[in-house]
């Protein structure tokens, strides 16, 4: 394995305690935008420390012409949006795997509205130049773009809406993905005063400057998937998630539901949930991703480790995300001799044939979830983690939470 890597294991697989979340970063980066945006005070509580926010926090007012999005998606979307439909020129790049994720959804919409952008690389892809914008619609501004690549690109526009002369009508055509990142953000822009209609296919937003307020950022639900994976591997487990509510704006909260299937119950309490593991599991198991991508790891994982068929679809974006997923995935089970096999266009069933036993080295493709993911196998043995920095683009102290119910982690 190149690069460092740690070692993790448990001594007891016993796991008792109350853990530590990162705050939303999706919640937290969408909050960023609207305060940047808003003429009124808006004061932010419990903010992400998760390098994607910081990141955004940062780069939202830079004075540079060139601005390094790294590898945040968010922040790679969201800020040409921002930087485009508020004319400030500007070079946007981000990391090598970034310069290879799509963007020539949202540049096109961004052209219909008026903004001059050109590539700087391949077409379609960052590095980025932002020239300037002159709205070009005299009424209320109309763009029809693809749903089902990434709602990053609708979530961008929605979220700089309010500030067009004229608002903003979307038009999305196909399939739409990741649907519930596009309600948060609706959500969101509602707490500060923005209506909206999302009919049909349709997302109507009418011109109008985001009030003040405060808003508290809740935990983060996809974070949280790690610890129900974690609970459902033990041997015994019962564990206080802190931060999280029953209500939340994060689709990824639908973790709690899918994992009674994996012996996991969850108790809402006034301070969070309490993870508890149970007998119940089902041997045979469906789930459709399209609107929780980021659990898709988690739950593969978790079912070549409990022997539960899953088949799992709703896969497309995996390919496009820090890594390709479903590559990694791949790659990564077999080490333990599972498979995650295509069994018709678009189905993919996780199976497990032999498993665990000898130390194994994961390797985690720039792609903090990789690592998080594979982690919960190190109840069972000791396993190797390459590159563990990784878990910093979404919740730094998952190495240390892991440390506080008794995992032994050394190397970092
Ligand atoms: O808007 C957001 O905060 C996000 C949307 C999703 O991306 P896609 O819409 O590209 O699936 C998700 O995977 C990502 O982690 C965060
Ligand atoms: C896909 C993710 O993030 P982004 O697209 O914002 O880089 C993620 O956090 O899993």
């Amino acid at each position: 394995m190149s690069g460092i890597s740690i070692s993790i294991s448990h001594p007891t697989g016993i796991l008792r305690g109350t853990v530590q979340l990162p705050a939303s970063k999706s919640e937290s980066n969408r909050a960023l935008i609207i305060q940047a945006l808003s003429p009124e005070r808006i004061t932010l509580q419990n903010l992400s420390d998760a390098n994607d926010t910081v990141l955004l926090q940062r780069l939202l007012h830079a004075s540079e012409k060139e601005i390094n999005a790294e590898d945040a998606g968010t922040v790679m979307r969201f800020l040409t949006a921002y930087f485009s439909l508020t004319n400030q020129p500007k070079v946007l790049t981000g990391t090598e795997r970034m310069c290879h994720r799509p963007i020539g959804i949202l540049v096109d919409a961004l052209r219909e509205l008026g903004v001059e952008i050109k590539y700087l690389g391949q077409e379609g892809f960052p590095p980025l130049e932002i020239k300037g914008f002159e709205p070009k619609f005299s009424g209320k501004s109309n763009v029809k773009l693809r749903g089902d690549v990434s709602s990053q690109f609708i979530s961008a526009l929605l979220l700089c809406a309010p500030v067009l002369p004229h608002g903003l009508r979307l038009e999305l055509a196909g399939k739409i993905a990741s649907r519930p990142y596009i309600e948060m953000t609706l959500a969101l822009m509602q707490q500060f005063g923005i209506s909206s209609s999302f009919i049909g296919n349709d997302i109507e937003i009418a011109p109008k400057t985001y009030e003040g307020g405060t808003f508290s950022v809740e935990a983060d639900w996809s974070a949280a998937s790690y610890w129900y994976s974690l609970v459902a591997l033990a041997k015994k487990s019962e564990i206080l998630l802190t931060g999280l509510k029953e209500n939340s704006l994060q689709g990824d909260s639908k973790v709690a539901e899918l994992m009674k299937d994996f012996g996991v119950k969850t108790t809402f309490l006034k301070e969070g949930i309490l993870l508890t593991k149970t007998a119940e599991t089902a041997e045979k198991i469906a789930i459709d991703f399209s609107d929780i991508p980021d659990l898709a790891q988690t739950f593969a994982v978790l079912a070549a480790a409990k022997n539960i068929a899953l088949e799992m679809t709703g896969l497309e974006s995996l390919r496009i995300k820090e890594t390709d997923r479903i590559a990694a995935l791949q790659t990564e089970l077999a080490r333990f001799g599972a498979t995650l096999m295509e069994t018709k266009p678009g189905t993919f069933l996780v199976k497990n044939d032999s498993v665990l036993g000898r130390k194994i080295a994961v390797q985690t493709y720039h792609d903090h979830r990789m690592a998080m993911a594979f982690a919960p196998l190190a109840l069972f043995q000791e396993i190797q983690i390459g590159n563990p920095e990784v878990v910093k683009k979404s919740y730094p102290q998952f190495w240390n939470e892991l440390r506080k119910v008794g995992f032994v982690v050394e190397g970092i």
